[in-house]
């Protein structure tokens, strides 16, 4: 009969769940002892890191990820990477290895108290089983909510001494098991919103992150033609669900209530698809909507549809409804909008590299289906204006904007797809939040490029001090550190340049190497 480590480890390979991520303490060693060969373990140095590279292989696959923290403290540690993963919608099962079950009342060394509220508001369901034998079935309902729209992370916490108790015989009808949801609009539901966008006079599309990764895209490019609509990203997004390049494209919306508005005015229906609605960021009050325009909201999420703040929504998959969207309305009753003008000349700077000059000599350099994560605040404006984003799954940027996410998400995005090039755009201050991943990278032979923006600031906090108005205070500039020694420390060969030329030598040779590599830019600061 099997025990319960068997057991689960039949249902993860059930699921594909074979790799995992992971930082072990003593409780997770019964667990690990049991792992069979045709599992792998990606070692993290932090859990802050090891939830985020989980995290970036998990959204890059288009699938879930498996990963096992120590006790309380590793949950604690991945707690900032779970900000991200919540609103990105990442299908994470956490387990975290719990003290032997008849000692944790005592609390003693290790015990994971209150283990199933930890990690609460940032996992979708969090559980630690009643008993060894009921294990491999929480693993398995974790697994199902986990994949179930709204996808999230969840977390199971499970006692040590569980693991080599015998398992029941019912496990084996985990083995099999699959949910799946038909969460499409109904026949009405489609008819009303293709005769309101059939109606409308100026219709707009906003979409977001869930477009991306429902693999939408190509369905929203067939709607914005069929309409003949300019297309906007939803704020603060952090993957990109339409071509840069497009007609219809116009940019990413401003995170902000009054500046969505302005940028809105003149369309008298506005559908929002796999956004919130909307990611504010920066408080500007003001009007919800323009004059006379109507927002209908399509998602996935309830949550997401309870609590926006205006307009109508409809619960669904995004991508059945923008497909047989497509589909139904009314081709060509609008001009076909004229072709975006070209990409404006980048600024450069004397002394340091501008981030614009950085991001044009990449479109110029890497490949076309390059992967680009990014997480350098106060560059955003000049990498929209500069890249161009054309593929599904090309553009990653925490979902919470929770540091600590790039660097080791670019690694596990690398880890998921070995065939696309990934790139990490990392400020000099977001840079050390996750920066242990720079060890896991080199010891994996994980071939990312991670472009360190070195302008010695948070520049993103100097910007937003103009927006306050609080001027300056202490804790805003990061001078003095050496990337390439960090990187060396950690077994990555890394480079410091200065000049465009330089950087885009270094970056030539690191994408012949298939080895990881650091290029530590001196950039300008530029504002988001
Ligand atoms: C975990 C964490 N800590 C602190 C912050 C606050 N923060 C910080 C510290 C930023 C500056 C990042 O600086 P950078 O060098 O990475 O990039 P830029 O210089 O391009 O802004 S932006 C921002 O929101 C955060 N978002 N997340
Ligand atoms: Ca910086």
């Amino acid at each position: 009969m099997a025990d319960v480590s068997e057991a689960t480890y039949d249902l993860l390979r059930a699921h594909g769940l074979t790799t995992i991520f992971g930082n072990p303490g003593s409780n997770e060693l019964p667990f690990l002892a049991g792992m069979p060969d045709d599992f792998r373990y990606i070692l993290g140095l932090h859990e802050g890191a090891v939830l985020a590279m989980a995290d970036g292989y998990a959204q890059a696959r288009g699938g879930a990820a498996f990963v096992n923290l120590h006790a309380a403290a590793g949950t604690g540690n991945a707690m900032g990477a779970l900000t991200n993963s919540v609103y990105s919608h990442s299908p994470l099962i956490i387990t975290a290895g719990q003290q032997v079950r008849s000692t944790i009342g005592q609390e003693v060394m290790l015990a994971n108290v209150d283990a199933q509220s930890l990690p609460k508001p940032l996992v979708k369901w969090s559980c630690e089983p009643a008993c060894a034998q009921d294990v491999p079935r929480s693993i398995s309902q974790a697994i199902h909510i986990a994949n179930l729209p709204a996808k999230g992370p969840v977390y199971v916490s499970v006692p040590y001494d569980d693991w080599a108790q015998e398992a029941p015989a019912e496990t084996k009808h985990l083995l099999t098991r699959a949910t799946t949801t038909a969460g499409s609009l109904s026949a009405d539901q489609l008819a009303t919103l293709v005769d309101a966008l059939d109606r409308a006079e100026n219709p707009v599309l906003v979409l977001g992150p869930e477009v991306d990764a429902e693999y939408a895209n190509d369905d929203a490019v067939r709607l914005a033609d069929a309409l003949g609509a300019p297309v906007w990203i939803a704020p603060s997004p952090s993957r990109c669900p339409f071509p840069t390049r497009h007609r219809s494209f116009r940019g990413v919306l401003p995170a902000a209530v009054q500046g969505i508005t302005d940028a809105l005015v003149g369309h008298d229906l506005i559908l929002v698809a796999g956004a919130p609605v909307f990611r504010y960021h920066q408080f500007v009050p003001g009007e919800y909507l323009p004059d006379g325009a109507r927002l209908i909201h399509l998602t996935s999420d309830p949550g997401e549809a309870a609590r926006a703040p205006m307009g109508d929504a409809l619960v669904g998959g995004v991508r059945d409804a923008l497909s047989r969207l497509a589909d139904s309305v009314t081709p060509g009753r609008r001009p076909v909008l004229p072709p975006l003008p070209d990409i404006p000349q980048a600024r450069t700077s004397s002394e340091r590299v501008h981030p614009e000059e950085l991001f044009e000599l990449l479109r110029g350099t890497a490949p076309d289906d390059a992967v680009y994560v990014k997480e350098s605040t106060s560059t955003t404006g000049a990498f929209w204006s500069q890249v161009d984003v054309s593929r599904q799954g090309s553009y990653f940027f925490p979902a919470s904007g929770g540091l600590g996410f790039g660097l080791p998400a670019a690694v596990g995005a690398q880890l998921a797809n070995p065939d696309r090039q990934v790139i990490g755009l990392i400020g000099d201050g977001s840079a050390n939040y996750g920066i242990t991943a720079l060890w896991t990278a080199a010891q994996y032979d994980i071939p990312v490029i991670i472009v360190i923006l070195k302008n010695g600031t948070y520049g993103a906090l100097r910007w937003f001090s103009t927006v306050l108005g609080s001027g300056e205070t202490p804790g805003m500039d990061v001078p003095g550190i050496d990337f390439t020694a960090i990187a060396a420390g950690y077994g990555v060969t890394a480079t410091a340049v200065r000049t465009g030329d330089d950087f885009v030598r270094a970056f030539k040779t690191a994408l012949g190497s298939g080895k990881p590599a650091v290029i530590e830019v001196e950039t300008d600061l530029t504002e988001p």
